[in-house]
């Protein structure tokens, strides 16, 4: 053990088990995703040949691919259900590879789950989920991702064989990065524009076989592939889809909520949108996933930076731990106190998801506007948080962080498209922002409105309330301030644009960038008052309770000096009170500092999970990089072919030209 790792375990001034137990939801949580990530760290099978930053596109697919089907038969003998289970079993067991066939898991049976019918259940479930079946969500297409209404599929209803005729009648109409959908699947759910009767009928979901189930060729009129190397998620074979004329039966629509009948008659769903809820289910599920990626990057950068010494504060005195430089400090602990948000706030999610969920099963779909709003809003919000924050660990690492070694690369990869799947962040904001202006005459009011929205009627010419003491309950109303006064803003200008002229619609695009301003000020204060919620209800010692408390101060605090324009532009903060704020900031940064490393261990990712040679438990950084660096191919001879090809002959032909000099 690291004697200042081992130092900085001793000094932490509370228990990290009663944190660990607050993230997974209890100790019997704790307890059973600990035997099941001991269990896949154990496995021979799963321990792999070489690192995978060593192998070629293709071995890191079928890597993937073994490992990931060998985890669902071990998971399915041992009766694991709950997908967060299994998804623990494997973050364990192969983190290092993205599963090419998470679409199957994560989309494709959910949906059919969530959308189809109770015959289609019975249809299609059974052999999706012992792999007859695999299949992944083709939705986005070369031309379109964003406006799925502007999709250009087309699935044609022909009543003569009670069959849909299925068209990709453009290039850019062709299907373009589902994940699987290149070589792993054998069919899809295929988001296409229903024509019945002549006559368009929006989007709706189809399901289409794409390969034969036993030779996997495809099937006829279908053409697919990988679409290549990509950023990240290279294990992956995202893909591309033209369909020619492919039939299917009329059964193959998801109906549960709308249906085409034998003859052809369109039946509508209640909402429109009710076929866009796998995403919003998604979206729900990104917000802890977030949380994940940026945990992972502060436990390898503080861990790192309690190892790393760097720099003689005195001279001839020992060089510091890169960990008590305030600088330092201030890079990575609102990170740290940002992944603790995000966990906390994507529990919110998760649990407000399945509550509305219910309602909408029952029928009731009066909160899915704002269900959709919701997760659009912490979906954006928190894989923006993820990425800035984990690249900004990788600074933190220096040179070292800029390895693979360092596993940081491979999070940034793995996180940084969430800000463009499943809904581009921008565009979510701007549906967040919908919502907003939607209720905001009610708003105004005073209506009946949800509880999470009630602040936003509050009367702006208030100040704030904040003391040199900077409590909890003055951090949050600045919040709510803020949110009010952009939202009030945003909506003020469009009034201001229609009263000059302007269609409401041209003003409304005329102020999308003070309505984004005023979307992301809603989900940060969403944001602040979950974590600040969860920490005051958390049973847990005062020790531990105080420790929280400052890092959601800390959250806060820092969420204000980072806007602080957006706070202060109407005179809501003295100047005197934005002082208190950063003095506070800095005592934080010091209150923090003794349980920086505990507060990461809570997390309780074993090193497996991590992958990395800095942010290892035992701190024995530099024996690692060593044996890291030692694994590479180029290793592997003394003096590599290319000498021999390259460089032998450019010195002799140089040589003849200019006789070497002595050395
Ligand atoms: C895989 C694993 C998953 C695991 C899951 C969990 C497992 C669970 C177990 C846990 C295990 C843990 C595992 C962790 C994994 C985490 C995941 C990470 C991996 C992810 C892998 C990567 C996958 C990536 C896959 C993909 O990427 S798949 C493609 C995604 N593609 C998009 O996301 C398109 C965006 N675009 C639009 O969503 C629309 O285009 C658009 C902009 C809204 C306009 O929509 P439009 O129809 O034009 O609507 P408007 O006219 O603007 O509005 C008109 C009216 O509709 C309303 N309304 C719009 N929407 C909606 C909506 N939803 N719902 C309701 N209403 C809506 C709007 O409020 C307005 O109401 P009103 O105001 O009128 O009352
Ligand atoms: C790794 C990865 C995996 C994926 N997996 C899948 C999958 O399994 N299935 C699937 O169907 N799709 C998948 N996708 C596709 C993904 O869902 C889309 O890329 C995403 O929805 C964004 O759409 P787009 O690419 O059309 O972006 P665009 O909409 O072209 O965005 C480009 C820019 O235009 C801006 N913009 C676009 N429209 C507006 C607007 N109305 N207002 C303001 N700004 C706007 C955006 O903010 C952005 O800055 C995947 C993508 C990636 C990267």
């Amino acid at each position: 053990m690291n004697p200042d790792l081992a130092q900085e375990r001793r000094r932490a001034t509370f228990d990290p088990e009663q944190v660990t137990s607050l993230l997974y939801r209890g100790p019997e949580n704790v307890r059973k995703r600990r035997y099941l990530q001991n269990a896949a760290i154990q496995d021979q099978v799963l321990r792999g040949s070489k690192p995978w930053a060593f192998q070629s596109r293709i071995e890191q697919y079928e890597t993937a691919l073994q490992m990931y089907i060998y985890m669902m038969n071990k998971l399915d003998e041992m009766g694991v259900t709950d997908p967060l289970e299994r998804m623990y079993y494997q973050e364990a067991g192969a983190p290092h590879y993205y599963n090419p066939m998470a679409l199957h898991t994560g989309m494709f049976i959910p949906s059919i789950e969530k959308q189809g019918t109770k015959e289609q259940k019975e249809r299609w479930l059974p052999m999706a989920r012992s792999l007859q079946l695999i299949g992944t969500y083709a939705q986005t297409e070369m031309g379109h991702g964003t406006f799925i209404r502007g999709l250009e599929t087309t699935a044609t209803y022909d009543p003569s064989s009670q069959e849909f005729v299925l068209n990709s009648p453009t290039v850019t109409s062709m299907k373009f990065w589902p994940g699987g959908l290149g070589k792993t699947s054998n069919c899809c759910l295929v988001m296409a524009q229903l024509i019945t009767h002549g006559k368009k009928r929006g989007i709706h979901l189809f399901f289409v076989q794409i390969r034969d189930l036993k030779t996997h060729r495809h099937m006829p009129g279908v053409e697919s592939g990988d679409i290549g190397p990509k950023f990240g998620f290279n294990s992956n074979d995202n893909g591309y889809l033209k369909l020619s004329n492919v039939r299917i039966p009329r059964e193959n629509m998801l109906m549960r909520y709308s249906k085409v009948l034998e003859d052809g008659t369109y039946v509508p769903p209640t909402n429109q949108r009710i076929g866009y809820g796998t995403m919003v289910f998604v979206r729900a599920h990104i917000v802890t996933n977030s949380a994940r990626g940026l945990s992972k990057a502060c436990v390898i950068a503080i861990r790192y930076s309690a190892v790393r010494r760097q720099t003689e504060v005195s001279p001839g005195g020992p060089e510091a731990q890169i960990i008590d430089y305030q600088t330092q400090q201030y890079k990575l602990f609102p990170l740290l106190a940002t992944a603790y948000a995000m966990y906390f706030t994507g529990r919110y999610a998760e649990d407000y998801y399945e509550q509305i969920a219910s309602e909408i099963e029952a029928g009731n779909l009066e909160s899915l506007n704002q269900l959709h709003a919701v997760c659009a809003g912490l979906k954006a919000f928190s894989t923006w948080a993820c990425t800035a924050g984990i690249e900004t660990c990788r600074l933190c690492c220096g040179g070292h962080g800029y390895s693979h070694a360092s596993g940081i690369p491979k999070l940034y990869t793995y996180y940084t498209p969430g800000c463009t799947y499943e809904g581009e962040n921008n565009v979510m904001m701007l549906q967040v922002a919908r919502f907003l202006m939607k209720i905001y005459p009610d708003i105004k009011r005073g209506g009946p409105i949800h509880e999470f929205v009630q602040y936003l009627g509050a009367d702006l010419t208030q100040k704030s309330c904040m003391t040199e003491e900077v409590a909890l309950g003055c951090l949050l109303k600045a919040f709510q301030h803020r949110a009010a006064r952009l939202l009030s803003d945003a909506a003020a200008r469009i009034e201001n644009l229609v009263r000059s002229g302007k269609s409401r619609q041209e003003a409304w695009d005329a102020s999308t960038v003070a309505l984004t301003w005023a979307a992301k000020a809603y989900c940060h204060t969403f944001v602040v008052r979950t974590f600040s919620q969860i920490v005051s209800d958390a049973a847990v010692d005062k020790s531990t309770k105080d420790v929280l408390t400052a890092l959601c101060k800390l959250y806060a605090i820092d969420g204000i000096i980072e806007n602080l324009g957006e706070f202060i532009e109407d005179g809501f903060f003295s100047p005197h009170q934005v002082s208190f704020l950063k003095n506070k900031l800095a005592d934080l940064l010091a209150e923090i500092r003794p349980n920086a490393v505990a507060l990461v261990d809570a997390f309780d990712y074993p090193d497996k999970t991590l992958d990395s040679c800095l942010g290892r438990y035992d701190g024995q950084v530099y024996p690692a990089l060593y044996e890291y660096a030692k694994n590479s191919p180029f290793n592997e001879q003394e003096v590599l072919d290319s000498y021999h090809k390259f460089i032998k002959p450019a010195q002799t032909e140089q040589s003849q030209r200019a006789p070497m000099a002595r050395l």
